[in-house]
């Protein structure tokens, strides 16, 4: 991160100056939706929509990208007006549409991986209360909140190795373990599928997790492409901010409400 780091104001003033040629482009779960035990509990609350109704009027291309099914992401930010990239950017759901595009390379998948990950979730899981989640070509084990998270981290990374053995990807976020099929499963790949083919002037986006890097590195490929001007990558502190995301982002702001605070700022 730039140690002469700008206000937030000022890093968002290209877009402001251009909003129909800008994208305001947001991670879901720990950025729009604060962080809750349960995945299927998250909200958005209403202090953080109406603000994002009005950036959704005001600016050219507004998009959530997150790592939940882009239905779910929708049902949870429930604004049928702006785009969601779902399945970490494998499934696209326009504005307006009913039903997403999928991957199908990825969900050819989905049966594979499904009988892997309830194989995985047995009696020893179970009894440590992990969560297991179906996103269909994505498995998720989850252990925030657990009675002992320490054993059922321990449990899960050996559902990691023999994941990794049986020749599947696994990747970690917050307190979850994904396992994957082995095809690119990528926010910045989803982005430049979404708007390589745009000219934009200005483009913002914010994340809080590993994820959300490729997602940085696509708003830098759509630099590279001659697609995008200015961009600017914004982390969302927390008590889980990954390093990386420290060092890569161009600010900081803390939490959902300072998210919050960012999307009032487009609309000064
Ligand atoms: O890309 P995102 O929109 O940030 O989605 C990332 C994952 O979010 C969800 O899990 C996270 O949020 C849960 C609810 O707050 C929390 O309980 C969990 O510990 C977090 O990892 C979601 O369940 C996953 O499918 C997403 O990949």
């Amino acid at each position: 991160m730039p140690s002469d780091a700008a206000t937030i104001e000022e890093l968002l003033q290209p877009l402001r100056d251009d909003p129909k040629h800008s994208a305001v482009l947001l991670d879901v779960d720990g950025v729009l939706a604060p962080i809750v035990a349960q995945p299927d509990d998250a909200h958005m609350p209403e202090t953080t929509r109406r603000p994002l109704i009005e950036v959704a009027k005001r600016y050219g291309t507004v998009a959530c990208v997150s790592g939940r099914r882009a239905s779910d992401a929708r049902r949870i930010v429930s604004l049928g007006t702006i785009a969601y990239l779902g399945s970490h950017g494998s499934e696209v759901l326009l504005p307006g549409s009913i039903a997403p595009v999928l991957d199908g390379e990825l969900m050819a998948w989905t049966q594979r991986v499904q009988a892997f990950a309830h194989d995985a979730f047995g009696e020893k899981l179970r009894r440590l209360r992990v969560r297991l989640e179906d996103k269909e070509a994505i498995a998720a084990l989850h252990w925030r909140g657990v009675p002992d998270e320490d054993d059922a981290l321990a449990a899960i990374e050996d559902v990691a190795e023999a994941a990794e053995k049986a020749g599947f990807v696994t990747h970690w976020g917050r307190k979850v373990l994904e396992i994957r099929p082995p095809v690119r499963i990528d926010k910045g790949a989803g982005l430049v599928g979404l708007l390589g083919e745009t000219d934009l002037a200005a483009a913002v986006y914010v994340g809080d997790d590993v994820t959300d890097l490729d997602a940085f590195r696509g708003l830098s490929e759509l630099q590279e492409r001659g697609r995008l001007g200015y961009a600017v990558r914004v982390g969302v502190r927390s008590d889980e901010t990954p390093v990386a995301l420290e060092e890569e982002a161009d600010t900081l702001v803390d939490g959902p409400e300072g998210v919050r605070g960012l999307l009032r700022a487009l609309l000064l």
